[in-house]
């Protein structure tokens, strides 16, 4: 066996003819290491100063750094005599922890960024211990000149991937580093070692999740005699009351609204009416184990085997959207013409969580409380409260009043218009929670006159329910309301998606002949729908665009639609995410092909895929 100096200086030699020539050589490095050198120089890594990315929205309290530390503890103890860093990384190779055995070690670590919150992504650093792991998927002991980076020759890197014993994705990397006159291949074996113990731990941590959730329903069960059912992760239970009371659509429908409540900040209690007209009342626990929400745990009583749905036809006949709506910035009022109504009510829906919203936006109307309605960007908010106001009020007027306008000059003048208004009177304010101060002082005087005068007026206020946590000026407003309903997003109306989407369809495509292929719909039940019916709506648009007429294909709809990251993209991902469905696409489905044209490792291919959810082709 070569001296450790002899195999350096060959490995220089070989790094040396790689830099000139392109070719790794023959023996001197492993596979693995010269297919990270051709990466790193393929994805442009500057040899000479580090790039690390940093990041201060990193996870330190997560399932990860919780399960890891005793591990880590426990292997500082061990190696507390050899001078060590012992890193750990989030699944985005970023530093979540580093501990030092010895203060040298810290700080030439810190000199090449490998800190807290800095990346250590291939692409930015070339081959080492953490980002070597990501790619090649393996572990891997990275020693001195193997490091195609200069500043990072001085040292010795074992890095071991942590995989999520379930799933078997790679959720972070342990990594050993030491200065390569201190470091021994024992390293490696530590790390693996490590690593394996560190997984044994997320194990146990799911399992007390789901142990949690095992012993609350069975609290639950015992001590009733209704219906018991609890959801969590990939987990559902249900009672044998369950089974006798709701055929398995009704259940499907119940587990879609347990987890809807499931991601609520309130109590889970809530009574929702089942597309047979069964009325459900459900009340439970949330379960927390340590920071994750571990499910939901629901008592289920059936308060009335039939009864009838709200109207939705019939008196919808001479249903108007928002007879007039208010616009200030120097125009006055302009008749609502291009709020364009769909099709067909947009009240319609069968989903428990949109029928709640229903019902409840009308109960606000019917007694004049004054509404918040809350929900994300695009779920149809205004169209609702305003559809629903026009029918429980066949005669009434709407204004819509957007907080922009508000806040501009020109309000002032459109208050005393909308005060003149002597039918009965909706005035909804749109998105309160974009308000200036300013605006917000304006809008509290209006409603305090409005509460003041003697004649038929209704308010409503929509809000996204992302700012409720923040401190934004509207908060001021909220002693004005009475009641608050949240409309749930498309993504949580899995049953209501495909007439949604033919409803769409026929507003955009009316006399055209358009339907939406199982496939295709398919891909859209899968996709998150961030922004809703705007977003639905603009991907129907481009998917007109590549086919006018007939049945619109997967292949059709824009390249997000393809994935479910649930995070929001930057522009180059969203490009990146873009080619790489387009090259499977192009290959169909084949992953070796696609990566061969993108140009990427295989590997590299298949985390991208994982990174953005792409997983219908
Ligand atoms: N059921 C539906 N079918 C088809 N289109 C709909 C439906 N509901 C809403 N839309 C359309 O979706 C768009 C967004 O609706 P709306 O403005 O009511 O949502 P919002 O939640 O108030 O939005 P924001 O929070 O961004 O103000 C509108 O163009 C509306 O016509």
């Amino acid at each position: 066996m070569a001296n450790p100096t002899d195999q350096r200086l060959r490995i220089a030699a070989a790094r040396a003819d790689f830099l000139s020539s392109g070719h790794a050589g023959d023996d001197a490095v492993s596979d693995v290491v010269a297919a990270s050198w051709k990466r790193s120089i393929s994805a442009g890594a500057d040899l000479s100063e580090v790039e690390a990315t940093y990041h201060n929205d990193l996870d330190t309290k997560s399932r990860l750094v919780r399960c890891s530390e005793p591990i880590i503890i426990r292997l500082r103890e061990e190696t507390a005599d050899i001078p060590l860093s012992i890193a750990l990384t989030d699944g985005k190779a970023r530093i979540l922890t580093r501990w030092d055995t010895d203060q040298l070690i810290g700080m030439m670590c810190d000199r090449v960024s490998f800190a807290g919150g800095f990346e250590y992504a291939e692409t930015g650093v070339g081959t080492n211990g953490v980002g070597t792991v990501f790619e090649s998927g393996g572990s891997i002991f990275v020693v001195g000149p193997e490091h195609i980076h200069e500043r990072l020759q001085a040292f010795a890197c074992a890095g071991a991937p942590i995989r999520d014993p379930l799933t078997r994705r790679v959720e972070g990397v342990l990594d050993i580093s030491a200065l390569t006159e201190h470091s021994s291949p024992l390293m490696h074996s530590l790390v693996r070692s490590a690593a394996l113990d560190i997984e044994r731990n997320l194990l146990i941590d799911r399992s007390q999740c789901q142990q949690a959730l095992f012993e609350t329903f069975v609290r639950f069960d015992t001590r009733t005699r209704n219906a018991v059912i609890a959801v969590g992760g990939s987990v559902v239970m249900a009672n044998a009351m369950v089974q006798s009371l709701f055929d398995p659509s009704e259940q499907q429908s119940i587990h879609e609204h347990a987890r809807y409540l499931m991601a609520q900040h309130d109590r889970p209690v809530d009574q929702i009416e089942l597309l047979t007209g069964k009325v459900v009342r459900m009340r439970g626990a949330r379960i927390v184990v340590g920071n994750d929400i571990a499910g939901l745990v629901l008592e289920l009583r059936l308060i009335s085997e039939a009864a009838s749905m709200p109207a939705e036809t019939g008196a919808f006949e001479d249903r108007t959207l928002p007879a007039v709506s208010g616009r200030c910035g120097g125009r006055g009022y302009e008749s609502a013409a291009s709020l364009r109504a769909p099709a067909s009510p947009i009240s319609q829906g069968h989903s428990p969580a949109w029928r709640r919203a229903c019902d409840d936006i009308t109960e606000a109307l019917r007694y004049h409380d004054a509404l918040l309605v809350m929900g994300e960007h695009g779920t149809g908010k205004f169209s609702l409260v305003a559809e629903i106001y026009h029918r429980v009020n066949p005669g009434g007027r709407s204004f819509a009043i957007d907080a922009a306008d508000i806040s501009c000059d020109s309000y002032v003048e459109a208050e005393e218009a909308l005060k003149a208004t002597t039918v009965p009177t909706l005035y909804i304010f749109r998105n309160i929670d974009n308000l200036s101060t300013d605006g917000v002082e304006r809008l509290h005087a209006f409603l305090e006159t409005l509460a003041d005068i003697e004649r038929p007026a209704y308010v409503a206020a929509t809000l996204s329910e992302v700012n409720l946590d923040s401190d934004l000026p509207f908060h001021d407003l909220l002693i004005h309301f009475q009641r608050a309903v949240t409309v749930p997003p498309l993504r949580h109306r899995a049953e209501d998606l495909p007439a949604l989407v033919t409803q769409v369809l026929t507003n955009i495509a009316d006399r055209r002949g358009v339907r939406v292929s199982l496939a295709a719909m398919r891909v859209i039940r899968c996709y998150t729908w961030p922004r809703n019916f705007r977003q639905l709506d603009e991907a129907l648009r481009a998917a007109l665009l590549r086919r006018p007429v007939g049945e619109l294909q997967p292949e059709d709809l824009p390249g997000y639609c393809h994935g479910s990251a649930r995070r929001q993209l930057s522009g180059i991902e969203s490009v990146e995410r873009d080619a790489i469905v387009q090259a499977l696409l192009d290959a169909d489905g084949n992953r070796i092909q696609a990566a061969a044209a993108l140009g990427i490792a295989r590997s590299s291919l298949y985390r991208k895929l994982k990174s953005y959810g792409i997983t219908t082709l």
